[in-house]
């Protein structure tokens, strides 16, 4: 190593240097290197230099540079191999990927009211095809209940509604191809070929049909957002139908892939702690101050506004907390040239052309010293005062960034505020309706940590559960 760099953590397994160590336990291997090695260090990891930081305090700083250092480029390399079309960089499209970008404005603020209509339209035409019907318990596996509801759902809203009798079939079908998908996923990130991985290429090849333009066109009542790409992509005479229908297929793999786990994480803590349950409906009899008349009515459909949803302050709590727990997300960011990087007042490091910075939040959201007994589920840690708590300390000093589910900078998600809405408006609409039960003897499934690094992890197992639709109260 040369002056002014990190130490380097390397193993003397040729290329692979320590790949297999890190991919095993991520967290584990971070966490142990950080108490050697302190606030910043190098791995070498597949034949990449990745410098870690890992020190909270110090994101500020490293963050500040963001513009130093490169995540479209790459970003676009890894998408495009994963969900197969040109990369951006090859399309010779002036502009395009900067129209991609402010595409993302319609998925902010006063943009998504017209969605957040459409998604309690959508959530409650799906609840009545399976589950408004009047009964007794029904029991259900809860990963299941949630994908099977929140797939067709974001489906629905981001895309519309395909024209034709066979439309549920279909959704099925599509959803279970996503799943097959999704499980190869981290090997596609990875760079291992497409056409080795059995019948996956078969499966994208069919998103790729179905997302084409000719297709879509005939599909009514989607986002805004997707009309707007739909147009951006048929003002590109020199972009494949194909390539356009790869860029819809990743925006569902976007909006559906982390969205489905943190939404079970969300409902399973609420379900598992009736203090958390109380909680809720105390505060959305108080905040949304529904009328009898619009509480237990399966036949219609429940129209909350942002400004409702944006003062469930306990309800934001217990989604801020289930993130907190099964968030494990790696930032990478890509030196395009020799780059300083200041690590606070004092310090500073090299990293060199084609050598990576990262950061793993994981290690902040479960730092005993930020967040007090980090492995329990605390559903109101984020209210203070009935205000969002947003003071969290380590080593005596206010964190500026306490909670990183979202990325921040370059790569920060652009629909972290409709995947808010998305939780609350179903959190809502679950608990006017129906009555939970997670059945006993089941203790919290572990995370499933072969999908470390790449966002919200699923369970490793289901939960079962049971439900039942609620009975109005008397007059
Ligand atoms: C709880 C749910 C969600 C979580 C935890 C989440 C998390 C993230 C994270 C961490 C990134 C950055 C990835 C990176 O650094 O490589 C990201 C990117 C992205 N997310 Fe989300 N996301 C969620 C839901 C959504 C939804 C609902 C949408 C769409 C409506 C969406 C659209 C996107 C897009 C398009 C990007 C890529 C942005 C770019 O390349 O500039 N996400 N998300």
């Amino acid at each position: 190593r040369r002056a002014g760099e990190p130490p380097l953590i390397d193993s003397w397994i040729p290329f692979l240097g320590k790949a297999l160590e890190y991919r095993a336990d991520s967290r584990k291997f971070l966490e142990e290197n950080y108490r050697k090695h302190g606030d910043a260090f190098t791995v070498h990891l597949a034949g990449r230099y990745i410098t870690f930081v890992m020190n909270p305090l110090l994101y500020p700083y490293v963050i500040k540079q963001d513009s130093q250092l490169d995540f479209h480029e790459f970003s676009d390399q890894i998408s495009s191999f994963a969900f197969g079309y040109t990369p951006l960089s090859h399309c010779d499209i002036p502009g395009l990927e900067d129209e991609i970008q402010r595409g993302f404005q319609l998925l902010k603020g006063e943009n998504l009211d017209s969605t957040l209509e459409a998604v309690s339209a959508n959530l409650m035409q799906v609840l009545r095809q399976d589950h408004l019907g009047a009964g007794s318990w029904r029991t259900s596996n809860l990963y299941e209940f949630c994908d099977s509801i929140m797939f067709e759902t974001i489906a629905l809203t981001m895309f519309g509604k395909p024209p034709g009798a066979s439309y549920r079939g279909d959704i099925q079908a599509l959803r279970e191809d996503f799943h097959k998908f999704d499980d190869m996923f981290p090997l596609l990130v990875a760079r291992v070929p497409v056409r080795l991985l059995g019948k996956t290429k078969a499966i994208r090849d069919k998103f790729h049909k179905y997302f084409l333009p000719q297709r879509m066109k005939a599909w009514s009542n989607g986002m805004r957002f997707t009309q707007t790409r739909m147009e951006l992509f048929d003002g590109c005479d020199s972009m494949k139908d194909t390539d356009k229908a790869a860029h819809h297929f990743a925006m569902m793999w976007a909006s559906v892939a982390n969205t489905i786990p943190a939404i079970f994480w969300n409902l399973y803590g609420v379900m598992s702690d009736p203090s958390a349950m109380a909680a809720i409906r105390e505060e959305m009899r108080d905040v949304l101050g529904l009328s009898e008349d619009q509480v237990n009515r399966p036949d219609t459909d429940l129209t909350l506004t942002r400004e409702q949803l944006d003062k469930l302050v306990c309800m934001e709590s217990t989604i801020s907390e289930s993130l907190r727990l099964s968030t494990s997300s790696v930032t990478l960011r890509l030196a395009t040239e020799d780059t300083k990087i200041q690590l606070d007042e004092r310090r500073w490091f090299n990293v060199r052309k084609g050598d990576m910075v990262a950061m793993f939040p994981q290690t902040l959201h479960m730092d005993p010293e930020v967040y007090g007994d980090p492995e329990t589920y605390k559903f109101d840690r984020f209210v203070k005062d009935g205000k969002k708590k947003t003071d969290f300390y380590k080593g005596g000093q206010k964190l500026k960034y306490f909670l990183l589910p979202f990325g921040y900078g370059s790569s920060r998600c652009p629909g972290q505020y409709m995947a808010t809405y998305l939780m609350k408006l179903l959190l809502c609409v679950l608990l006017l309706h129906f009555d939970f039960l997670v059945d006993p003897g089941q203790s919290t499934p572990p995370l499933d940590t072969s999908r470390a690094g790449l966002g919200t992890l699923p369970p490793s197992s289901d939960i079962s559960f049971r439900y039942r639709l609620r009975t109005r109260p008397p007059h």
